[in-house]
């Protein structure tokens, strides 16, 4: 049943938050040497406001520590996420969370110096500091860490300056946060809504190598896997399990007179009419290969499962696609079925090979019908 192949899917997903998380942060960190240069490009604006009023050297060393305490943080940030590993990496997270508060304080320790700043300078440094807040705040709020690193670098020294700063200049400040709190909320939805773009492909991927693309319904890496875990479940709970092995007739002869695509919408049409008649939970219909289709019954006796496959074979005839290398003029099915009060200790291969050996049986009777049997215990 599609229902419960995709409950299998969800179950048997191996999706790890945190590896994403990584994936995303070195997209994030790939390619942006334009932030770089921004940094470069800003800082040395700065820098220059700084020499100009306050004197060369106090420029120089402010521009120097900025390029050392950047360069440390770049140099890790593309360092960290090579392995997806995070959990086994913290002590190279703990010098990356470092290196952001150096590179946050580069841009910080300019609120030290407002006071003694002309009113252009000042009104200049503030936008600058707003840039270099911005163009960091989509990368480093991706790990948060890091990110409160950042501002904490950024905006503690802004803050211990406020009660030296002038009316004018702290009406400036107010602004800039204003405008950061605002870029922050903007791009940690943009982030968000690019997290989970991540996660939905990769569910969707997931999925897909559990669904088999033609029928919809589950493949036979799909049976394998649901098949062990019903036949497990069985023989603990000590119910019987049936089996269905399902194949189109004359599916050769039909596809040469009809031709491929025709084939291809009869699998379609025949997987959905045998979907439709196992409904139950711990029902599930899969295509086993070819046009051939496996049906397991969780808790179902040889009598239900015969009702039940009385009900494919008259909503397969009830297709009514017509079929005129049949003797039965339209589409039918052939079906084996095998029951069994399984234990672990028997041979869930052999117990296949009985549904088979059913099929072949109502092939050889003639088709359109099913043939079962009761399997004994196999050690
Ligand atoms: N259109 C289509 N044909 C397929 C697909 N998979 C398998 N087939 C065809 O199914 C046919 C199976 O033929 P056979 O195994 O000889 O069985 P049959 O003709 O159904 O004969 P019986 O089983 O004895 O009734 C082959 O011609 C395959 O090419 C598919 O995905 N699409």
């Amino acid at each position: 049943m599609t229902k419960i192949t995709k409950g299998n899917v969800i179950k048997n997903l191996e999706f790890d938050p945190h590896a994403l998380a990584c994936e995303e942060l070195r997209h994030v960190y790939r390619g942006k040497s334009s932030n770089q240069l921004i940094v470069l490009f800003s800082g040395f604006i700065a820098a220059a406001m700084l020499a100009w009023d306050i004197g060369i050297v106090y420029g120089c060393a402010w521009y120097a520590w900025l390029l050392v305490a950047h360069a440390w943080h770049w140099w890790l940030g593309r360092l960290d996420f090579v392995s997806a590993n995070i959990s086994a990496e913290l002590a190279r997270i703990n010098r990356h969370v470092m290196a952001a508060a150096f590179a946050g304080l580069g841009w910080g320790a300019l609120a030290i110096a407002l006071p003694l700043l002309s009113r252009p300078s000042k009104a200049a440094i503030l936008i600058i500091m707003l840039i270099g807040v911005i163009v960091a705040l989509p990368r480093l709020v991706v790990f948060l860490p890091i990110f409160f690193a950042f501002a904490a670098g950024v905006y503690v020294p802004l803050l211990l300056a406020t009660p030296f700063l002038d009316f004018e200049t702290l009406h400036m400040v107010m602004v800039m946060l204003v405008a950061v709190g605002a870029t922050l909320w903007a791009s940690a939805s943009e982030i968000r809504k690019i997290l989970i773009d991540v996660l939905l492909k990769q569910v969707a991927s997931e999925q897909a190598s559990w669904e088999d693309k033609l029928t919809g319904i589950g493949n036979r890496r799909s049976f394998d896997t649901n098949f062990a875990n019903q036949w497990a479940q069985a023989s603990r709970a000590k119910v019987p399990l049936s089996l269905m092995m399902v194949d189109v007739d004359f599916f050769k002869k039909f596809n040469d007179n009809y031709g491929h695509q025709a084939g291809d919408e009869c699998l379609r049409q025949v997987a959905q009419a045998l979907d439709g008649c196992a409904r139950r939970a711990g029902d599930s219909v899969t295509r086993y290969g070819g046009e051939e289709f496996a049906v397991v019954l969780f808790h179902t006796s040889l009598n239900e499962a015969q009702n039940i496959s009385e009900k494919m074979l008259n909503a397969v005839r009830k297709l009514a696609m017509p079929h005129a290398q049949s003797p039965h003029e339209v589409v039918t099915i052939s079906m084996g079925i095998a029951t069994i009060l399984p234990t672990m200790h028997d041979d869930m291969q052999h117990f296949v090979e009985q549904a088979d050996k059913c099929l072949y049986r109502a092939k050889e009777n003639g088709r359109n019908r099913a043939e079962w049997q009761v399997v004994a215990n196999v050690k």
